[in-house]
């Protein structure tokens, strides 16, 4: 049977706005490939990212808590397949690209290091000569250059397109100059704060560390809460919390969605380079971010600066620095790979995506192994 090779072109042609990022407009890759007979560019770039170390090891990093807290909450890894969900319906909605809103959104968080934000702190500490470190500049040299998957070329040779969306990300640049990002990469960041916001209070209820009543003093969720009895009648409220979730998700997912939808009215037949230039922003209605604003703040000092959590991030913070004095002081105890970059780089820079790539419990162990009085190469993940 012959394959019908452009099938996922006249498909985009029939259910795509036109100012979604159409395949047939990519800029293509940085080495060149060829088309692949029946998968799109951005289904490419979705299964590239899918199928890579770098996203395998997302399990084993920690969103906000620690694995020695238990198992139920979110890790980089859920989170990113709850962001990927929630962005996908948005885009589907919208008439934007799906393929490329995924591959946007499984990658968004590939450049995570060990031990959450605490992790990112202290690397950042840690590299400030060389600029200090950003899990989005890092998620470009993951991409870029470690994964090794092709014999021609390093990296993954994903599209312009899914490398500008991060870059962005890194940036946020374009702020400055007017010009906004393309929508799918705004819907990404979108649905990661919607996916953030809402996970945060589930996993932070479930361990303890928040209590409805304290919860119910903020806007946001008195409006879920209300929503809820609205729905289920008062008496009849089981499991109000994962309801809560559920609830939080969407109602934030439906503003945008109308917000969103209105302020691409005008822009029905403008292309994807065209709604960047005129700066066109998908966002949440005032009292939605309002309201959100005040949910985060809540969250950051009531949760990521919780009493439990201060030993976390002090360990964390000291395991990286060891290790970073240790090989910075010592480069021959770095992996073979990571010891040949060191020609090209500078070694604090190195020894920062060695360390950046690493899940938890690998740190743990290398950590361990850095300085038991062991001289020899630690291990490459
Ligand atoms: N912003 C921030 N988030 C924290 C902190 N500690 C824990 N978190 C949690 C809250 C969310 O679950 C998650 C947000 O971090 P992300 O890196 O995913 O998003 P962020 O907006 O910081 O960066 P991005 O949009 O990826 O450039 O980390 C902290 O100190 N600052």
């Amino acid at each position: 049977m012959m394959l019908d090779t452009r099938r996922y072109d006249d498909r985009e042609h029939l259910t795509l706005a036109s100012y979604a990022m159409h395949s047939r407009d990519s800029q293509g890759r940085k080495h060149d490939e060829g088309e692949h007979s029946y998968r799109g560019p951005f289904a490419r770039d979705r299964d590239r990212i899918l199928h890579s170390s770098a996203f395998r090891r997302l399990s084993g990093k920690m969103q906000v808590f620690t694995g020695e807290m238990g198992i139920y909450h979110r890790t980089r890894l859920t989170h990113t397949i709850e962001v990927a969900s929630i962005a996908r319906t948005m885009a589907r909605v919208l008439r934007l690209n799906e393929d490329f809103t995924e591959a946007l959104a499984l990658v968004h968080d590939i450049g995570h290091p060990p031990y959450g934000h605490c992790g990112e702190d202290a690397l950042s500490e840690c590299m400030q000569r060389v600029g200090g470190f950003s899990h989005n500049g890092f998620a470009s040299v993951i991409v870029e250059e470690l994964e090794q998957r092709y014999a021609d070329f390093p990296g993954l040779n994903l599209t312009l397109e899914i490398l500008d969306g991060q870059v962005i990300r890194a940036n946020k640049a374009h702020a400055a100059i007017g010009i906004a990002p393309l929508l799918e990469v705004q819907l990404v960041d979108a649905a990661d704060s919607m996916a953030y916001d809402a996970h945060d209070v589930d996993d932070a209820l479930q361990l303890g560390l928040l209590s409805m009543h304290e919860l119910s003093e903020l806007a946001i969720v008195r409006r879920a809460l209300e929503m809820i009895k609205q729905r289920c009648g008062t008496d009849r409220i089981r499991q109000l919390r994962q309801a809560l979730v559920h609830q939080l998700i969407d109602l934030q997912v439906t503003d945008f969605l109308q917000e969103s939808s209105e302020r691409l009215l005008p822009c029905q037949s403008l292309h994807a380079g065209d709604v960047r230039h005129a700066g066109v922003r998908l966002e949440h209605s005032d009292d939605l971010r309002r309201e959100r604003g005040e949910l985060e703040a809540f969250l950051f000092d009531a949760v990521y600066r919780h009493q439990r959590l201060i030993p976390v991030r002090r360990a964390a913070y000291h395991r990286v620095q060891d290790m970073f004095q240790v090989l910075t002081g010592d480069p021959k105890r770095l992996p073979l790979r990571f010891r040949r970059r060191t020609e090209t780089r500078p070694i604090e820079s190195v020894v920062g995506e060695y360390l950046a790539g690493m899940t938890d419990a690998f740190c743990d162990t290398q950590y361990r192994y850095a300085t038991d009085g062991s001289t020899g190469p630690l291990a490459d993940w």
